[in-house]
């Protein structure tokens, strides 16, 4: 972690949660003290019909609110896509983009991530991208080719770190209890930092790069200890109020 760059922990609900989850959110929120807040920036990415939902519960409340997926046009004929605005008309303040199970599911490739990174950024949310290899182009020696490859397809031309946050999310490490060595975060980490900062200069230098896969509250602090981990992006552990705390507190 970079004692310069606030840290970022935010939790993926993903497709889970129903309006009885909100309670979830609400002892997150409780949990999340000022002096925690002054220290680490904490949110909720939920499915989009919790977003209007969530963002009620959390105003006066520290923990922001996020979207999982936007599509890259404002409106018009996309039965079943949801908008960066319409997200940030729910009360939104940031949607992840080029998830790898979007990247999966929905045969999402760099071009398109983006371009819904752009459309984040004119509806004035902050896009969080996520890069990743598979386990197979890790065993192969690639991880470092594909995620440097992934980051200069989907990161657009004026990203800043107030508009953009990167998380490094291995495929493999998603779900399954895995996750790389602390020497391998930092070789990735250290090579994101490296090719950002070419890229964007003092903005790259301070945009917040989150590690996702398999977060816990009993390997985050290893994690946060990482260089250029500037915080997590957090899946399963962030559905239990308990463990996103224990997280949080290990990046506070
Ligand atoms: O995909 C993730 C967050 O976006 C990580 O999920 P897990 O924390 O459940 O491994």
């Amino acid at each position: 972690m970079s004692k310069t760059i606030k840290p970022l922990v935010a939790g993926n609900w993903k497709m889970n949660g129903l309006r009885s989850h909100l309670d979830v959110y609400s002892a997150i929120a409780d949990g999340v003290t000022a002096n925690l807040a002054s220290k680490v920036d904490v949110m909720i990415c939920g499915p989009a019909t919790l977003t209007y939902a969530l963002a009620q519960a959390g105003k006066g409340r520290a923990v922001l609110v996020g979207g999982e997926d936007c599509h890259t046009a404002v409106g018009g004929a996309h039965t079943g896509d949801v908008s960066a605005e319409m997200l940030a008309d729910a009360g939104a303040t940031a949607v992840i983009v080029g998830h790898s199970e979007r990247r999966t599911d929905h045969g999402e490739a760099d071009e398109i991530v983006k371009a819904k990174a752009e459309a984040a950024w004119r509806a004035g949310l902050i896009a969080i991208i996520c890069v990743g290899e598979t386990e197979t182009e890790r065993k192969s020696g690639n991880a470092v080719s594909v995620v440097s490859g992934q980051l200069a397809g989907s990161v657009p031309d004026g990203a800043t770190a107030q508009n953009s946050v990167i998380a490094y999310e291995p495929v493999w490490a998603i779900g399954t209890g895995l996750t790389p060595t602390a020497v391998d975060v930092e070789e990735i980490h250290g090579e994101m930092r490296k090719v950002l900062s070419a890229r964007f200069d003092a903005e790259g230098d301070s945009m917040r790069l989150l590690y996702g896969g398999s977060v816990k509250p009993a390997n985050a602090s290893e994690l946060m200890n990482v260089a250029n981990v500037d915080g997590a992006l957090v899946g399963g552990a962030s559905l239990k109020a308990a463990d996103f705390l224990g997280i949080i507190a290990a990046y506070a």
